[in-house]
């Protein structure tokens, strides 16, 4: 399993030479974080920020225009439960609302479950992309038993004791976890079938991310290569899948921050593992790991990007299908006046200049959609990221109050 790495977020990034080709090793274990962090794009370096964390630096001086990331799709993408037949598996495409026609399908006794596709191409283009049906077959095994559930008692919404010392609590619970974890695996397998329990729905679609997780770092398991140090964009498949793979194990998790702010999610999360302990398919089930599972949450918390509809005017709300996490795209800050702009195609993500750029200038993003909004409701707006912007605007306007 690839072991998570420490981010040494005071190393400045140096630009690369990408005539001179290194080879690093081991792809997943002893990683350069500068190298893979230097492979992202030529037009920046990711380096420290004067308000903390990582952020995207111009090399050189960029026109406006210019495209300075294209992601072809992310490492795990989940749709959520009321759009799972409607928005396309592997591409998100939506069409008003009709059920997509193409399916990959298994038969569970009577149940028949099925993965929506909304072309033949987007099928193939998942299957290839697949190995043997593992995540063809893991994807439908949750839907299976999600659907099981619905049968089944709601879980009881715990919450721990507004008195206790949380921090207490979610080491205890994760103990009590690692307990029940044990007897768990040595039952026989249908004593352990009878253990699965229902989920809810937030619950699925997290689920469906982490497995995509799982398959990722199992196909980079059994297809790896040594990493040529070249941009990503001139990497193959099997290396980009590498490289991605990499900058999402340097990734921040937010797990922590989101359990204090909503400690109610410390339960769910357990649930999460707890089912993945339960219902995971046997190459992938090696995997599954409280540390990783708890690591690959707080990654999506922070870093993932929302999946929403096109809307045909302003005035129309944006539909939210789900998420994908891509993580060579999640080193762009937000700020509330950005100068870069991304566009979902499908499932590919562009990152394109707003204005001429200076040379060591930051490139960040519009997180959401307030940047309109007074500088109070932007920063209550963007506590959900678990942080105070420090953007020049925001610093501006609260020098100013
Ligand atoms: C997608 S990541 C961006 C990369 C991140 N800075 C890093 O070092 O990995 C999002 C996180 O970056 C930080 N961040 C992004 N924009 C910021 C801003 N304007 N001010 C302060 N922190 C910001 C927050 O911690 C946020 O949760």
């Amino acid at each position: 399993m690839p072991s998570t790495i420490t981010v040494d977020l005071h190393s400045e990034m140096g630009s690369l030479n990408d005539t001179e080709v290194k080879y690093i090793k081991s792809p997943s274990k002893d990683i350069d974080t500068d190298t893979c962090l230097g492979q992202i794009s030529p037009f920046f370096n990711v380096k420290k920020t004067k308000y903390g964390g990582r952020g995207c630096f111009a090399i050189s001086a960029i026109p406006k225009g210019t495209v300075l990331l294209t992601c072809n799709k992310p490492i795990s993408s989940t749709i959520i439960k009321p759009f799972r037949k409607e928005a396309c598996t592997r591409c998100f495409s939506y069409c008003d609302g009709r059920i997509l026609k193409t399916k990959i399908q298994k038969k569970f006794g009577k149940e028949i479950v099925s993965l929506y596709f909304c072309s033949e191409e987007c099928k193939e283009e998942f299957t290839n992309d697949d190995i043997d049906n593992l995540y063809a077959d893991s994807l439908l095994e949750i839907e299976r038993h999600y659907i099981a559930g619905l049968n089944k008692p709601e879980m009881e919404l715990k919450e721990p004791s507004k008195t206790a010392d949380l921090q207490s609590v979610i080491k205890q619970e994760w103990e009590e976890v690692a307990l029940w974890e044990k007897k768990i695996r040595a039952m026989k397998p249908t004593k352990r079938a009878s253990q699965i329990f229902r989920i809810s729905d937030s619950e699925y679609t997290e689920i469906k991310y982490v497995i995509g997780v799982l398959f990722h770092m199992y196909k980079c398991s059994k297809k790896q290569v040594s990493l040529p140090i070249k941009y990503i964009n001139e990497l193959d498949n099997n290396e980009r899948n590498q490289l991605e793979l990499q900058l999402f194990n340097i990734l921040q998790s937010s797990e922590p921050e989101k359990v204090q702010k909503y400690p109610y999610l410390l339960y769910s999360y357990i649930n999460i593992y707890k089912f993945l302990v339960l219902t995971t398919l046997p190459p992938l089930q090696d995997l599954v790991s409280s540390d990783l599972v708890r690591a690959t949450i707080g990654r999506n918390l922070s870093n993932a990007f929302g999946i929403w509809s096109e809307a045909s005017n302003p005035s129309e709300e944006k539909e939210f299908f789900g998420f994908g996490v891509y993580p060579s795209a999640s080193y762009f800050n937000h700020s509330c006046g950005p100068n870069m702009i991304k566009k979902r195609t499908k499932n590919v993500l562009t990152f394109t200049t707003l204005q001429d750029i200076k040379p060591d200038q930051e490139l960040c993003i519009d997180y959401g959609n307030y940047i309109n909004e007074k500088v109070e409701v932007r920063r209550r707006e963007l506590s959900e990221w678990f942080f105070d912007c420090g953007c020049d605007k925001c610093t501006v306007e609260l020098q100013s109050q």
